[in-house]
């Protein structure tokens, strides 16, 4: 058995009149590649936003290995229609993620955020404004922003749905590496039945009041639209 990095537990989550989870389990293992798949408002973002400890549980807990201070959270989100004109270059976006106290970023702050851009197939297209970036490029500028601090989790909200086919694999390609390479455990929420199925090693199938975790291996893409009544 893998080490947990986060164990849900018995999680109930919700807000006034509106209780969204009421009995979660499932765990994040250490070097996983989780993807979350439900239809709108099931509560995907809910349960993002409780992972990041932006909301109080109403009941049960969510557990971080060893703790949570110790547990760096890198997060991409959906596509964010940046208009030409945001001013900032692709490099400098990556770099935003690592200012502190200090305007300006160290040499080993550099030198992080190159291997971030590196990693992403970016390292050519650093000096252009990112509002001048293709779709497929955001991504990538979102990735690497995301895991520029080397965060241990690296949650991805749904952020392939604005892109097209090849766009999508290139992304999820560059995600499977970082995940193989770098042991960044990854938590992906999508509606995309195939990618989920080719990409992921265990998921969580959300439907109102119902869920479903286990081995993707052992899921066919029918079992998982029954599973999230979710359609490609
Ligand atoms: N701040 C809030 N206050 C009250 N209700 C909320 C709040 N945020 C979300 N909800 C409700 O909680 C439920 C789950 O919403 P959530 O955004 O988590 O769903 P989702 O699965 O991420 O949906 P989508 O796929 O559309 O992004 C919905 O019924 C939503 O209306």
């Amino acid at each position: 058995m893998t080490e947990p990095l986060i164990a849900v537990q018995h999680l109930g989550i919700g807000f006034p009149n509106n209780q969204v989870f009421k009995d979660l389990n499932f765990n994040i293992e250490q070097g996983d590649f989780l993807t979350v798949i439900g239809e709108n408002g099931v509560g995907k973002t809910t349960l993002i936003r409780a992972l990041l400890g932006m909301l109080k549980p109403t009941a049960g807990q969510i557990k971080y290995y060893p703790n949570k201070k110790a547990i760096k959270i890198g997060y991409v989100p959906q596509f964010r229609n940046l208009d030409q004109e945001y001013p900032l270059t692709i490099e400098d976006f990556v770099g935003l993620n690592l200012k502190g106290w200090q305007p300006w970023l160290s040499r080993a702050e550099h030198r992080q955020v190159a291997t971030a851009l590196a990693v992403t197939n970016l390292k050519k297209l650093r000096q252009r404004p990112l509002g001048m970036a293709s779709g497929g490029e955001k991504q990538r500028a979102y990735l690497a922003q995301a895991i520029v601090q080397q965060p241990q989790l690296l949650i991805l909200d749904e952020s392939t749905a604005s892109l097209d086919n090849e766009m999508k694999y290139e992304l999820l390609d560059l995600v499977q590496n970082l995940n193989q390479t770098s042991n960044i455990t990854v938590f992906f929420v999508t509606h995309d039945l195939p990618l989920a199925k080719q990409y992921a090693k265990h998921y969580l199938a959300l439907k109102p009041g119902h869920q479903q975790f286990g081995n993707i291996a052992d899921m066919s893409i029918e079992q998982l639209k029954e599973a999230t009544n979710v359609n490609v």
